[in-house]
């Protein structure tokens, strides 16, 4: 039997949505937690699959986690044992690779399999192992385990021929302890990354730059032996989708707990294409439209660019726009999965990679669609609230690596959303 999320479409939301904290923020503050010798309480942190995958690793490496409430996580890693890490939680998502540069820094030796996460064409990590490579480890590659050795980590210059989010983060994780000082070049300016390095200061370490494309990392012999709280930075990609959603489907829809800031790419697009909204310090407002929607273009890029996370739902939004909006992916080429899914519920969407063109307006109808990737099932998320008739899901679990509480907040709004078990 498997679950499937089904949506009757075509009814209108309204009300107040609360965005939860960021996915990858979380799954890369959890792997820094363990880089300290002192417990750390977070607040914020989503339900969602992915975080539930890294407490059993956390576990798995005899850390102590508690939840202390739905949102509050403490963890404690005074007791922890750094054993290779093979077990099938690191395949479930992609954000297990912090736990290279974690237990790198810490340990000097780290023992993993590849990560898992969402398949948007080939993801390598070769920028992260030239990172470490830099610091002065050694690594080799050993019946599908990744094994980092280093018996002294010493700060270098790096230089990232991509700005990676997740490089920057493992290598600024490996380089807390290392000797003297790091600097990352053309370092990736997502906000996550300023969260993450927040809180490695709070643990003690030096961290300059964050938010820069030169990130400087001032090794320290020890973290500090106090603990120390943080608070999660809300998910400007879940904020995103819900945006999308209301411009799609909503007269008047209020999401909050957003950083409005975090979101500009996107609200400046939706106001080009015709979304009336008011953007406040914590909120968005969006009033839906009074006018047919214009196409438009999209270029993904790394922040502050258009995020390629948002590039999915926004497509579906955009097969509603009278005319052709051309899509065009310059983080991942083949991200558009989704688009095949989407012509199957009757959008009219040519896929040339790197661009998908979207013809529009088409009648969206509801089918039997697979949520390919967590983006794809999102896009497919907000085609099917547009969607004459009943969508059907598949392969949700996809979907529930990233969005907390998705059923009783869309439910909350007025969608006609439930999950049932097939065959
Ligand atoms: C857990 C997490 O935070 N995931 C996000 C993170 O993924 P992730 O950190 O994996 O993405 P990166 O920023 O590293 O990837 C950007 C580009 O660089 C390439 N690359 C990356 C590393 C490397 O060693 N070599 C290399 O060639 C990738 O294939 C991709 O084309 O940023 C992506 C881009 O914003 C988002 O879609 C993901 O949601
Ligand atoms: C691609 C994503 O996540 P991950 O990197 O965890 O696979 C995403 O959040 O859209």
């Amino acid at each position: 039997m498997e679950e499937v999320i089904k949506i009757e479409g075509g009814h209108r939301l309204h009300g107040t949505v609360r965005i939860s904290g960021s996915k990858n923020s979380t799954v890369a503050l959890i792997p820094a937690c363990v880089l300290g010798n002192a417990p750390i309480t977070i607040y914020g942190v989503p339900n969602i699959s992915d975080v539930k995958s890294l407490m059993e690793l956390l576990r798995e490496l005899n850390v102590y986690v508690e939840q202390i409430d739905e949102e509050t996580l403490y963890i404690d890693p005074t007791k922890m044992n750094n054993i290779p890490m093979v077990s099938n939680a690191v395949s479930k998502l992609r954000a297990s690779y912090y736990f290279m540069g974690a237990l790198l820094g810490k340990f000097g030796h780290a023992e993993i399999k590849m990560p898992g996460g969402c398949y948007l064409g080939p993801r390598p990590i070769d920028l992260h192992l030239k990172g470490f490579e830099a610091l002065g480890a050694s690594i080799t590659y050993e019946n599908g385990c990744y094994i980092l050795h280093a018996d002294e980590l010493i700060g270098n210059r790096i230089f990232l021929d991509i700005s990676s989010v997740g490089a920057t983060i493992n290598i600024m994780m490996a380089a807390v302890y290392a000797k003297g000082r790091t600097v990352i070049e053309n370092a990736a300016r997502e906000p996550e990354i300023i969260d993450i390095a927040t809180l490695l200061n709070k643990m003690g370490a030096k961290i300059h730059g964050m938010g820069t494309s030169t990130l400087v990392i001032d090794g320290v012999g020890e973290l500090k032996t106090s603990g120390c709280n943080h608070e999660i930075i809300p998910d400007r990609i879940e904020a995103a989708t819900y945006i999308i959603m209301a411009a799609a489907m909503a007269d008047d829809m209020i999401i909050e707990n957003v950083i409005p800031q975090h979101l500009e790419a996107i609200l400046m697009k939706l106001e080009e294409i015709g979304i009336n909204m008011k953007v406040g310090p914590d909120f968005v407002e969006i009033f839906g439209r009074n006018q047919e929607l214009k196409p438009t273009e999209i270029l993904t890029k790394p922040y502050p660019g258009f995020a390629t996370d948002a590039q999915q739902p926004f497509t579906a939004l955009l097969t509603q726009a009278a005319g052709q909006s051309v899509v065009t992916e310059t983080i991942y080429t083949e991200r558009f999965k989704h688009c095949y899914e989407l012509n199957k519920m009757g959008a009219d969407i040519d896929v040339r990679t790197p661009s998908g063109f979207v013809n529009g307006k088409t009648k969206l109808s509801g089918t039997s669609v697979v949520a390919t990737d967590l983006r794809c099932g999102a896009a497919l998320v907000v085609a099917g609230l547009m969607a004459e008739g009943i969508t059907e899901i598949h392969d949700v679990y996809h979907i529930d690596r990233g969005y907390d509480n998705l059923d009783n907040k869309l439910r909350s709004l007025g969608a006609v959303f439930w999950r049932e078990k097939v065959e």
